[in-house]
């Protein structure tokens, strides 16, 4: 079985946060970007978000002929996907709209052209049921922003080719992307069980009156959320077990993983528990408006992936490892 695997034109279905990190980033590759998005003023909105991104994308490197005029709004998704050579989907995180999305979206797409769902836990087996082809859809799940973030988790379905997972792996590396496979098919994936279980602590926190939400945020960007950027959580407790390694931290911090607090179920999303995360949010943006504060964030960002990238080759190391 064949895929392609060299595309110059992307399909974008859905250009809300993350659909329009996907064309973002698409166009700074250098690519002819087709998008199809259903809400009145999508189109404006779209290009509003590309633009703001655009500044953090040309510090970064444009590839040749890059563009913003390169992308083209139309109005069905039939025209979105007919000549795209990679289709992405980025629709809101329902079952049966994406269901119904995907048996349309691959009816009309040329038969070897993968298609990518941008879910952040739906099962592919569940939403690419009717599908023509299932075997070229997977799941490619991306970080916010799509546009400077590498991972992209990556997916298969009961009917997905293997041949599949491979292209699929060659297209987002060209991308610029660092593909993972998830070779089990189960709920969440992998990054977003371990986002998740962070943000169900940090609700408990401001539940019970522990820490503000600035609070919380401050304990993870003054601490374990530097060293994430080169080093995960296993290696890390690797070196906080001395030279004795992992063997004397599970031996030493092991026990406290059957303590209550380490295993609480998600507290219940109370008006008093919604209200105190929103209010705390708000103090913490003061006077700063999303999109400045999404400058900021680009710009920490591309600050860190160089650091990272130039450490890394000192020690012999590329970007991926
Ligand atoms: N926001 C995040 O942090 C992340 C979200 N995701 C996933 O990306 C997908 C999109 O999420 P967001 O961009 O955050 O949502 P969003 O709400 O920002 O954007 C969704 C867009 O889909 C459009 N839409 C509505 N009905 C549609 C339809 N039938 N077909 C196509 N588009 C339709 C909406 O008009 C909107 O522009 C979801 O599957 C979500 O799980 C993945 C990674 C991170
Ligand atoms: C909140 N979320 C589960 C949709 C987040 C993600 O899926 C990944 C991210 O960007 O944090």
């Amino acid at each position: 079985m064949s895929f392609i695997t060299e595309i110059k034109t992307f399909a974008a279905l859905g250009s809300g946060v993350i659909g329009s990190g996907w064309v973002a980033r698409a166009l700074a590759h250098g690519l002819d970007v087709v998008a199809w998005d259903p809400a009145p003023g999508a189109e404006a909105a779209l290009r509003k978000r590309i633009a703001n991104a655009w500044p953090a994308l040309e510090k970064q490197g444009l590839a040749p002929g890059a563009s913003q005029e390169r992308l083209r709004f139309v109005a069905t998704i039939e025209e979105c996907v007919r000549d795209a050579d990679f289709i992405q989907e980025s629709a809101p995180e329902r079952l049966d709209l994406k269901l119904d999305l995907h048996s349309k979206i691959s009816a009309a797409a040329k038969p070897n052209a993968l298609i990518g769902s941008s879910t952040s836990g739906l099962l592919p087996s569940e939403f690419y049921e009717s599908s023509t082809h299932p075997e070229r859809c997977v799941v490619g799940h991306p970080f916010n922003p799509v546009y400077l973030l590498p991972l992209v988790e990556i997916v298969g379905s009961n009917k997905t080719a293997p041949e599949a997972i491979e292209a699929a792996k060659t297209v987002y590396t060209s991308l610029g992307m660092r593909p993972l496979h998830v070779r089990k098919e189960v709920p969440g994936f992998i990054a977003d069980r371990l986002l998740e279980a962070l943000w169900r602590e940090a609700l408990h926190l401001v539940n019970d009156g522990v820490a503000t939400t600035g609070e919380i945020d401050d304990a993870i960007r003054f601490g374990a959320g530097l060293r994430w950027s080169f080093m995960g959580t296993f290696l890390t407790y690797t070196l906080a077990g001395g030279d004795a390694g992992m063997r004397h931290f599970m031996a030493q911090f092991g026990p406290a993983l059957q303590l209550p607090w380490t295993y609480l179920p998600a507290p219940q999303l109370t008006d008093g528990l919604i209200d105190a995360v929103v209010e705390g949010t708000s103090e913490q943006l003061g006077e700063r408006s999303i999109s400045s504060l999404e400058r900021y964030r680009d710009d920490c960002l591309l600050a860190v992936l160089d650091a990272v990238k130039t450490t890394k080759a000192k020690h012999g190391m590329a970007f991926s490892d």
